[in-house]
């Protein structure tokens, strides 16, 4: 199978060499639209509308939010005031602050008339090594799927179960968690995935049946609920999700319901991997359950729900009325319910060890 189908970008330069274009993900599955971003207040809305969504590719678009910006206007005002401007639009995912912090480094010693074209350049680069490090995690996580398909003898496709959306349009290319799916699935390997709907807003419905759809991979949407009665029975091999956030201990930030999932796992002896890329890691936090902020987003993405009406067109509909409604979008598994994290270097136990292990220059330097 062509693999130029897993690496449709998420976000690109235009051909103007100023403007940047994306993929507006609020209007999928229903419609695809690009959109263009011309100034740093549509990265920021962007962002923080969810029109890109995904940690890295959050940390690529807040990348080139920064070069927007200094392309109006190259000042030291203006780098601090881009920087937290962006960095104000979502609190979890940490490759946002990763990129803003490499992107902030690398301008300011420059001359102002330098200084848009090296954040340009630095976006651009940035986006190209997500595609690379997306593909070696893939090939990491592949090696683990093609164990459990001989584990089970070869007999019937592997049941993975994945939980929001971590293919490519979470990245700017291949994606994390899905990755080595779409590698096996490249590769001849039978594989079937659970896609969790991922209420409130309905990424694994909207985002990843969508992704599977393209892909051509075999796969069924269920309800939240679901996973840990299929687990119970027998039917999920293992379960395969990314991250916003990891911190130095190893425990993991993801959209809410995954820690239910990892405990449903746990259970069940399922192994649970978390797929993620170094700048996922967030090596100040020592203790993940107790000090990653979790983004508290409006209610309205608990009592609105976007479909399609009998005569074809698109529309919200109001399904809880008159309660009130909480929406915190993140939580955080601990690393003990995690069998591994598969990184683009390897494969390591979720475990301040595990990651010091991996990655010990990037520890050290912490
Ligand atoms: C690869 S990014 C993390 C993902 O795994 C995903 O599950 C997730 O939580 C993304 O959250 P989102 O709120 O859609 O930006």
């Amino acid at each position: 199978m062509d693999e130029s189908r897993f690496t449709r970008r998420t976000v690109w330069l235009e051909a103007d060499g100023r403007t940047v274009g994306i993929l507006d993900q609020t209007r999928l599955p229903f419609e695809t639209v690009d959109v263009r971003l011309t100034s740093l207040s549509d990265a920021e809305t962007a962002i923080r509308d969810m029109l890109v969504r995904g940690a890295p590719l959050i940390g690529a678009v807040g990348a080139y939010g920064m070069a927007l910006a200094l392309a109006e206007d190259p000042s030291d005002a203006m780098i601090a005031t881009a920087y937290d401007r962006l960095f104000a639009t979502r609190p979890t995912a940490i490759n946002l602050r990763w990129a803003l912090d490499d992107l902030r480094e690398r301008v300011a010693p420059l001359p102002e008339a330098a200084r848009a074209d090296a954040a340009y350049a630095r976006a651009r680069e940035i986006s190209d090594e997500d595609v690379a490090i997306n593909r070696a995690i893939g090939e990491n996580a592949f090696r683990l799927i093609e164990a459990r398909y001989e584990a089970i003898g070869r007999s019937r496709p592997v049941e993975i179960l994945t939980h929001c959306n971590a293919g490519f349009l979470a990245t700017v290319g291949w994606g994390t968690a899905l990755a080595g799916i779409f590698l096996a699935h490249a590769r001849g390997i039978p594989v079937h995935v659970w896609v969790d709907e991922t209420r409130p807003r309905s990424q694994g419905a909207y985002l990843t049946a969508w992704e599977m759809r393209w892909a051509g991979v075999p796969h069924t949407v269920i309800a939240d609920n679901a996973g840990g009665h299929l687990m119970q029975h027998g039917r999920v091999d293992m379960c395969i999700v990314g991250t916003d956030r990891v911190a130095a201990n190893g425990d993991v930030c993801n959209k809410i319901g995954t820690y239910l999932k990892a405990l449903a796992a746990h259970d069940n002896g399922v192994p649970f991997y978390v797929a993620l890329p170094y700048p996922t890691i967030d090596w100040r936090i020592a203790d993940g359950v107790r000090d990653i902020p979790i983004e508290e987003r409006s209610a309205t993405e608990v009592t609105v729900v976007r479909g399609r009406l009998p005569d074809g067109g698109i529309a919200d509909v109001t399904v809880i009325e008159d309660s009130p409604a909480a929406n915190p979008a993140f939580d955080v598994t601990p690393g003990r319910l995690v069998t591994g994290l598969i990184t683009e270097r390897g494969v390591c136990a979720a475990s301040a060890e595990g990651l010091r292990g991996l990655y010990p220059e990037r520890a050290a330097a912490e």
